[in-house]
This record gives C-alpha cells, sequence and structure tokens, in this order.
C-alpha cells in the first residue's frame, strides 16, 4: 500500500494529532500553573513585566541515513553543567543565559540546550500556535487573579510521572483564583 493512505492510517494520523496537541498543550498549562502557584514572587513579576512593556497598552555532524535519534530532551534543560540553577522555576533564566546559535536549519537562532518543540523538518508545526496560546492564557490569569494553593496547603505538589508525549502530574491538586485588587 506504498503511497495510499488506508482508514487505519487516518485513524492514527487523528489519534497521533490528538495527542501531540492536547497532552502537550494542556499539561504545559498545568505545570505553568502550578509552579506560579508555588512562586507567588513570579506571578508578581509577571504582572509587573506585562504593565511595564504594555504601559496601559552549526555544528555539521553525519548520521547515516534511517538511523533512529532519540534526543533526551529533558536533560538537554535540566544538566546543571549547562544551566545555574536548571531546578529551579525562574523563567526569566532563558533570557539571562541565552546560548542561541545560528542554526541555517531554522533560520533563526537556536539554543539547543532547550527543545520543547524538537529542532529541523520534523519539529512541532504547531509551535506557532500552541506558545502565543500558552503565553497569552498564563499572561491573562496572571495578570487578574493571585493563584494560590487551597488554605492549609503551602504548595502544590509538584511530582511528575512520564507520559507518552510530556511529564504529567502524579497527583492533581485544586488550585484558589483570588482576583487582583484593580
Ligand atoms: C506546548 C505545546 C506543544 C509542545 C511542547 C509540542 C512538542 C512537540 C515535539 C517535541 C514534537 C516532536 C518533534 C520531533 O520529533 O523532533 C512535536 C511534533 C508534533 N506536534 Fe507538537 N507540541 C505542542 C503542541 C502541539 C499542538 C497544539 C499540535 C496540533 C494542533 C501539535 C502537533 C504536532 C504534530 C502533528 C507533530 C509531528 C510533526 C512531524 O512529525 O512532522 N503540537 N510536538
Amino acid at each position: 500500500m506504498r503511497g495510499k493512505i488506508s482508514e487505519e492510517n487516518v485513524f492514527y494520523i487523528v489519534e497521533n494529532i490528538n495527542v501531540a496537541e492536547i497532552e502537550t498543550t494542556l499539561w504545559s498549562m498545568e505545570w505553568a500553573i502550578a509552579e506560579l502557584v508555588n512562586h507567588p514572587t513570579v506571578q508578581q513579576k509577571i504582572r509587573d513585566e506585562i504593565s511595564t512593556v504594555l504601559k496601559g497598552k552549526s555544528v555539521i555532524t553525519q548520521i547515516p541515513k534511517e538511523t533512529k535519534v532519540v534526543v533526551n530532551a529533558w536533560w538537554l534543560a535540566n544538566n546543571p553543567a549547562w544551566w545555574n540553577h536548571p531546578n529551579e522555576f525562574r523563567p526569566e533564566q532563558f533570557l539571562e543565559e541565552d546560548g542561541g546559535t545560528e542554526a541555517a536549519v531554522a533560520g533563526g537562532k537556536v539554543d539547543f540546550r532547550y527543545l520543547p518543540f524538537g529542532i529541523g523538518r520534523r519539529s512541532c508545526p504547531e509551535i506557532i500556535l500552541a506558545l502565543p496560546i500558552l503565553g497569552l492564557v498564563i499572561a491573562k490569569l496572571v495578570s487578574n487573579f493571585n493563584m494560590q494553593a487551597p488554605p492549609g496547603e503551602g504548595k502544590v505538589d509538584t511530582s511528575e510521572k512520564g507520559g507518552q508525549f510530556s511529564l504529567h502530574f502524579a497527583k492533581h491538586s485544586t488550585v484558589v483564583f483570588k482576583l487582583v485588587a484593580a
């Protein structure tokens, strides 16, 4: 059946796209909210930055054909030899420690230590959709709400367990949203 798409192929493709879009985006959002709940000062930094900015408005390697390459993107982003404090939730580390290099393949700068969407011709086609959506939703939430752990609980539990695509929460938590005073 070379060159033909069967019914089974179509089911597989649709299922694959569903997993690729839902697990990744939804769980990224969940992680962001949990870390922000546990780091209220970062929430405030985001609010401050939003109000300040808006002001009220190659290394070429020969790899034999058909080689399967599995990149441990988690370790690239968490290796203490490459990042100052990889275990801390400090979003600004990506601005402070920017290690972008020109990469012809991507047509711009790429930091090869941080590849959540992969790189190259099989990288995530929806980076253009997922990044703005995540940024806008988190910015809107943090602008309007103080996100907190439920009364009596200091932090939400960010223990993780493996998923098919992304790490997910071992135990889901309830989070409290309080309107930020106008
Ligand atoms: C935070 C959100 C997302 C993350 C972190 C993410 C991450 C990734 C990664 C790491 C890959 C594999 C790249 C590789 O094989 O080297 C990938 C592929 C893919 N993603 Fe995403 N993704 C996200 C959102 C989405 C969304 C919203 C969609 C669809 C609406 C989507 C559709 C796909 C598809 C179709 C592929 C396969 C591309 C191919 O094999 O040519 N992703 N994604």
